[in-house]
């Protein structure tokens, strides 16, 4: 089958979704998705509580395969390979398509260590290499200027808009190819929101970068695609624009002008 729409001319699909089912035991949370994700750019997902954003992100990197009784069936293609695939080293992928959680969720260990740590387990690096990878993380995770007078001090430390940057630099530390971010700024005030925010539009430039997010206002900011999601069904993608200026369907248009429910 094909997916829900045409990317823009110069635009490639980094990750293209088919046929994707996916199950909690008996129950199907994920029903026939079909979906391209275009390189370099932010692609949200939008839609009421339980539509399956949360279980769509995770499928991405395999998180999932946690727990036994659930399962996904079809097809996740990431630069020609499919991630489902028996074969597929599960560590190997989730440095390549790294995730932040809902709540920050910094290791308990000092800052330097919160980013060296993940590095240490994909390379070997000189300590001064490691000291620039640590500051360039970051750094571009917009925390060096706030931290870098106290990298030995414990991560927890940190408020929580911080801890959550931590989580980026410590994901983008190991040179992902995609981040997922799942509801990165629920338990953010609005200053750190508006951080991470202005960080997630900055990584566009080097990552491809997936948002879950109950805020539309969100969406609307800081991503080029949105993904508008009900019971399990992909009912409209396109460009942010277009989705939020001119949806296609009525149930997106309800859903975004606050008719829903
Ligand atoms: N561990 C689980 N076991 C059984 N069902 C689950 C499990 N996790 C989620 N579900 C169900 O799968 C569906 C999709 O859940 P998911 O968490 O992906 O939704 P969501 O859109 O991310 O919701 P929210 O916005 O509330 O976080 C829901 O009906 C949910 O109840």
């Amino acid at each position: 089958m094909e997916a829900l729409h045409t990317l823009a001319p110069g635009e490639t699909a980094k990750i293209a979704v088919r046929d994707l089912n996916f199950y909690y035991g008996k129950f199907h949370a994920l029903k026939n998705i079909n979906l391209d994700i275009p390189e370099r750019k932010v692609t949200a997902f939008i839609g009421p509580s339980g539509c399956g954003k949360s279980t769509l992100l995770r499928s991405f990197n395999r998180m999932f395969e946690l727990y036994p009784e659930q399962r996904a069936e079809g097809r996740i293609v990431v630069d020609g390979g499919n991630v489902l695939d028996r074969g597929v080293d599960v560590s190997l992928l989730r440095a390549r398509i790294g995730m932040v959680f809902q709540k920050p969720t910094p290791f308990p260990m000092s800052i330097y260590d919160n980013i060296a740590f993940g590095v240490r387990l994909f390379e070997r690096l000189p300590r001064v290499e490691m000291d620039e990878r640590v500051e360039w993380a970051l750094k571009k995770a917009a925390l060096w200027n706030e931290v870098k007078d106290k990298l030995g001090q414990s991560g927890a430390g940190l408020s929580g808009g911080q801890q959550q940057r931590l989580c980026i630099a410590r994901g983008i530390a190991i040179k992902p190819e995609v981040l997922l971010l799942d509801e990165p700024c629920s338990a953010l005030d609005p200053i750190s929101t508006g951080k991470i925010e202005e960080l997630i539009t900055e990584l566009k430039n080097d990552y491809t970068v997936l948002i879950v997010t109950h805020n539309m206002q969100q969406a609307a900011r800081c991503s080029d695609y949105t993904a508008y999601m009900y019971l399990g069904e992909m009912v409209e993608f396109g460009a942010t624009t277009d989705l939020f200026m001119k949806p296609k369907k009525r149930e997106t248009e309800d859903y975004i002008t606050g008719r829903f429910g």
